[in-house]
């Protein structure tokens, strides 16, 4: 194919998306996204490559900028007359119209603002994306809290002379925040970061799939349960984002659905509610003890495992295998990666674990030995999204 008539094709299709047919469909899009993205990098100028990495820090501390002014909601407003013009958004933010200028340059060249002419912005995808609640919190969280943990890398394994993390004790995080206190610790004597780190837990997946939209709980386990015992309980749930999912999905269930938490979170979920909240248990429960919600139909744990090293998450889950009947699965919902081409946020949030807490994204491969290990033997696995290769893996004691 001719070079000149792909880009004249992307060309048209970038000034009219809406001209594309077949992006409803989300395993294309996605293909689609990743091919354009791939083929970016492919080409790219030698020239082009180090300013790119090296000032990719630059994306981060500007949307950041975007947050606190208040930039992103002003240009997703509803009833916005759109498009705005540099004093519109200078005036609703308090940014210096000279200040402003720049920073539009640089968020139109990354796609952060639709230009429209001279002096007229639009929102964007990626505007959206920043002006949402999770968005905004998951750039505070990352910014406090996890990007100078990333910095930390090179010297951390320099002084480890290159070895996986394995010990959540010591890894990049120390290196890089310059405290001996785990993450989990640190938020709780940070109360602004908790304040970033609990709606980013219920908003990083805003815009995917939900699990319960390809697994058929009811089908897969809650067929002939009772109100003898629990039906759905999430481990280590955050503020119960997934128990309120599961009740409006299945409100059948006379079983109750549980919340299990650290003491702290649970005091907050209590103190205030998150909508959809009532009718739903939150208990205290910590996974390094024994589980005390004995012959629950399901124990739910999503992104817990991710957070440890294999010896630990063996140890979460021989606990949680503790409080099992028959009639009990595991349900395991995290990102099962391939072993070939691995998409770039999965490959990412796989070193943002590595970075923070020893943790680690597996393969079905690493994940079998920690089933095998702790004699659980996996039932079925049930892919929900194309993004990040999610799973529901159900697991049942051997
Ligand atoms: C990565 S977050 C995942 C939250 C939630 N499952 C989700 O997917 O949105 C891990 C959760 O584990 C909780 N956690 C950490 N240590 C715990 C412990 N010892 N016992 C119970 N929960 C714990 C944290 O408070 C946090 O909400």
């Amino acid at each position: 194919m001719d070079a000149a008539t792909l880009v004249d094709q992307l060309e048209a299709v970038l000034a009219k998306p809406e001209t594309l047919s077949g992006l409803d469909n989300d395993a294309t899009k996605r293909r689609l996204s990743e091919a354009a993205f791939r083929l970016n990098l492919a080409l790219e100028a030698g020239g082009d490559t180090i300013h790119r990495l090296t000032n990719a820090p630059l994306e981060l501390a500007l949307s950041r900028v975007g947050v606190q002014t208040g930039l992103w909601t002003a240009l997703t407003k509803e009833n916005a007359l759109l498009p705005l013009t540099n004093s519109q958004l200078a005036k609703e933010t308090k940014i210096d119209p000279v200040l402003l200028k720049r920073l539009l340059r640089y968020y139109q060249s990354k796609g952060m603002v639709a230009q429209t002419g001279e002096d007229a912005f639009a929102p964007s995808n990626i505007t959206k994306a920043l002006a949402s609640v999770g968005g905004s919190s998951g750039i505070n969280y990352f910014a406090e809290m996890i990007y100078p943990a990333l910095m930390g890398i090179p010297e951390y394994l320099r002084k480890t002379e290159h070895a996986n993390p394995s010990n959540p004790d010591f890894c990049p995080w120390h290196v890089g925040h310059k405290t001996e206190e785990s993450p989990f610790s640190w938020l709780n004597t940070h109360p602004e970061c908790m304040g970033y780190f609990l709606p980013w837990m219920a908003g990083q997946r805003d815009g995917n799939p939900e699990f319960l939209d390809s697994f058929d709980f009811e089908k897969e386990v809650g067929a002939g349960s009772d109100s003898s015992v629990p039906v759905f309980v999430d481990v280590g749930g955050a503020i119960g984002h997934q128990c309120i999912l599961f009740k409006s999905r299945y409100p059948q269930y006379s079983g109750r659905i549980v919340l299990q938490e650290q003491a702290h979170v649970i005091e907050q979920v209590k103190a205030a509610p998150p909508p959809g909240m009532d009718g739903i248990d939150a208990q205290t429960y910590d996974f390094w003890g024994p589980q005390q919600l004995k012959g629950a139909r399901a124990y739910y744990l999503r992104n817990v495992l991710h957070d440890f090293p294999p010896h630990k998450a063996k140890e979460i889950l021989t606990n949680i295998k503790a409080g099992m009947t028959e009639q009990s699965v595991i349900l395991i919902d995290e990102m099962v990666l391939p072993e070939v081409g691995t998409p770039w946020r999965a490959a990412s949030l796989d070193m943002d674990m590595l970075a923070c807490l020893a943790g680690v994204e597996r393969s079905a491969k690493e994940w079998g030995e920690i089933f095998e290990a702790v004699g659980l033997e996996l039932v079925k696995t049930v892919q929900y999204t194309v993004q990040c290769n999610d799973c529901i893996m159900i697991l049942k004691q051997k």
